[in-house]
C-alpha cells in the first residue's frame, strides 16, 4: 500500500507512527516499547557515529565496552539518585528454572557499572585524565506511552565518562562535547537545537550541573531533550573513591563528566522534516541520498535507459555520493517515486527516451519537489548543488518554523494562555527551585505539566526591575518552559 493514511497536522501520533514503518526504519515488536530497528534507521545512526566517533577521538577519548549486567548492591551504592529511578530498573532473577542468588540489573547507565574500576586504574595525576566512551544499549523500563526513537524500553546511545584532575578541565569539555551534539543536531539532522543549562531541579541529581542541547516539535508544543552533558563535579569520586596522587603527593578526588546522545536524535529528525508523503531524509544523514529510476517508453531503446541509469549511479558513486538506481521490472515509475518519497531520498533522476535524446536528466526535489532538466554532462556539480541547498533549506525552514513557536511571555496569564497554544515559552524566572515545583502543581492535567527546558546560553537582555512571571520576584534569568516529551 502506498500514500499515507494519515495526516501530520491532524493526527501528529498516528502520522509519526505510519511514516517510520513505511519508510522501513521500525517494525513493531511484540514486546511494549521495543522496536526493531532496520536498515534505514541503522544507517542514520552509523553515520552519526562515523562524525561523533572521529570527533570525539580528536579529544582523545578511548574506546570500551563494560558489561550489561551490574550487581544489586553496586548500583544501590548511589543511593539518592537511584532511588527515583528504581521503578525502571530491569533484573534478571532467574538463569533457565533456577533462581540467581541474587538478581542482576540490566544497565540504565553504566555510571556504577564503571567507577569501581576507574577507582582501581586512577592513582597518580599521571593517569589523568582518563577518558572513555561507549556505544551501547541501555534498558530503562519506563510506563509512559513508548514512542519509536523518543521513548522506548532499550535504546543506542554513547556514553562517555571521563575524569580529570581540575574542574576547570571538566568545564571545558563538557562544553566541548555539547557543541559536538549541536553539530549533531544542527549540521548532520538539520534541527535546531538550543543550547542551556538545566535547573537544579532537572539536573541530573547524581551530578554538580547538566547542560544540554534542547529541541522542539512545533506540532504538539513540546520540548524534547536532544543530548546531554553533564559535569559531576567530584560527587562519585567521593562515592566511588577515586582519587589521585597530585605532583605534591597530596590525595585529590577527581573531578568527573558524562554525556549522552542516542537514537531518540533520529525521531526528532522525523518529526521535524517529515510531511503527507512520508520522511524527508537531509542529505547528510541519507542513506540514499539520489535514487535513479529509468522511465521505459513502450518503443523506447530499454537497454539504452538502463544503461544510462548505471552509469549516472556509477558518476555519483565516484563522486562520493550515495547514489542507487531501482530498475525492478515489477513496478511502474510513479510507484517507485512514491516509494522513494516514502522513504524521504532527497534526490531522484528520471531518465527516459526524451531526456537520453537531449542528453539532460529530470532531477527531482523531495523538500519542495522542484523539478529541474539538466544537461547529463553537468550530473555531479548539479547534484552537489542541490544536496547541499537541499541540507541548508531544511535547517532554515526548521529554525523558522521554531523560532515561530517561541513566545516571549512576562505573566501568569500570558504563560498559561502560551501554554495552551503549544509555544515554546521564554520567561523571566527568579530561579527559585520551589517556583519551579509550584509552576508544575499548578499547571498538571492530562497533556502533562510544564517544567523548566533548559536556561538558554545566550540570554537575551533582562531589564532591572523584571519580575519573576509565576512568582512577582526580582527575575535573575530568561529560562524556556513548556510541556515536554
Ligand atoms: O545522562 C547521562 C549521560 C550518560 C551517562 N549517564 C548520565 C546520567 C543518567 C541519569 N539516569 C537516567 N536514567 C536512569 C534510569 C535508571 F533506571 C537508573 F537506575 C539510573 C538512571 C540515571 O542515572
Ligand atoms: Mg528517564
Amino acid at each position: 500500500k502506498l500514500g499515507m493514511a494519515y495526516k501530520k497536522d491532524d493526527n501528529f501520533g498516528e502520522w509519526y507512527s505510519e511514516v517510520v514503518v513505511n519508510s522501513e526504519m521500525i517494525e513493531y515488536y511484540d514486546i511494549s516499547g521495543c522496536y526493531i530497528l532496520r536498515p534505514w534507521a541503522m544507517e542514520i545512526w552509523e553515520l552519526l557515529k562515523e562524525f561523533f566517533d572521529a570527533e570525539i577521538k580528536k579529544l582523545k577519548l578511548k574506546p570500551y565496552y563494560f558489561p550489561l549486567f551490574v550487581t544489586e548492591n553496586v548500583l544501590q551504592k548511589e543511593k539518592d539518585h537511584i532511588e527515583g529511578f528504581a521503578p525502571e530498573v530491569a533484573w534478571v532473577t532467574k538463569s533457565g528454572k533456577s533462581d540467581l542468588e541474587a538478581p542482576i540489573a540490566i544497565r540504565p547507565t553504566s555510571e556504577t557499572v564503571m567507577y569501581p574500576y576507574f577507582s582501581k586504574w586512577i592513582r597518580s595525576h599521571r593517569d589523568l585524565p582518563l577518558r572513555c566512551n561507549q556505544w551501547c544499549n541501555v534498558v530503562r523500563w519506563e510506563f509512559s506511552n513508548p514512542t519509536p526513537f523518543i521513548r522506548s524500553r532499550e535504546f543506542l546511545w554513547q556514553e562517555g565518562h571521563t575524569a580529570f584532575a581540575t574542574k576547570e578541565e571538566a568545564d571545558e569539555e563538557v562544553l566541548q562535547i555539547l557543541e559536538l551534539y549541536r553539530r549533531i543536531y544542527e549540521e548532520f539532522l538539520a534541527v535546531p537545537v538550543s543550547k542551556g543549562r538545566k535547573s537544579e531541579m532537572e539536573k541530573f541529581a547524581g551530578g554538580l550541573y547538566t547542560t544540554s542541547v534542547e529541541a522542539f516539535i512545533p506540532n504538539t508544543g513540546r520540548g524534547i531533550q536532544g543530548a546531554t552533558s553533564h559535569c559531576l563535579g567530584q560527587n562519585f569520586a567521593k562515592m566511588f573513591d577515586i582519587t589521585f596522587e597530585n605532583e605534591k603527593g597530596a590525595r585529590e578526588m577527581v573531578w568527573q563528566n558524562s554525556w549522552a546522545y542516542t537514537t531518540r536524535s533520529i525521531g526528532v529528525m522525523v518529526m521535524t522534516h517529515g510531511d503527507d508523503k512520508g520522511l524527508v531524509l537531509p542529505p547528510r544523514v541519507a542513506p540514499i541520498q539520489v535514487i535513479v529510476i529509468p522511465v521505459p517508453y513502450k518503443d523506447a531503446d530499454t537497454t539504452a535507459i538502463k544503461e544510462a541509469c548505471e552509469s549516472a549511479v556509477y558518476t555519483l558513486n565516484e563522486s562520493g555520493f550515495r547514489a542507487d538506481l531501482d530498475t525492478r521490472e515489477n513496478y511502474s515509475p510513479g510507484w517507485k517515486y512514491s516509494h522513494w518519497e516514502m522513504k524521504g531520498v532527497p534526490l531522484r533522476i528520471e531518465i527516459g527516451p526524451k531526456d537520453l535524446a537531449n542528453q539532460q536528466v529530470r532531477i527531482v526535489r523531495r523538500d519542495n519537489g522542484l523539478k529541474v532538466d539538466i544537461p547529463a554532462a553537468n550530473l555531479v556539480e548539479e547534484v552537489k548543488a542541490l544536496l547541499d541547498e537541499i541540507q541548508a533549506n531544511l535547517l532554515k525552514t526548521a529554525k523558522e518554523k521554531r523560532d515561530a513557536c517561541i513566545e516571549v511571555i512576562h505573566t501568569w496569564d500570558e504563560f498559561t494562555t502560551a501554554l495552551n497554544n503549544k509555544r515554546l515559552i521564554l520567561a523571566p524566572w527568579c530561579d527559585e527551585e520551589e517556583v519551579e515545583k509550584d509552576v508544575k502543581a499548578r499547571t498538571k492535567g492530562d497533556l502533562g505539566a510544564a517544567k523548566t527546558l533548559c536556561t538558554p546560553f545566550d540570554q537575551p537582555e533582562l531589564p532591572e526591575g523584571t519580575l519573576c512571571f509565576a512568582s512577582g520576584k526580582p527575575a535573575k534569568k530568561w529560562s524556556f518552559w513548556g510541556r515536554s516529551y
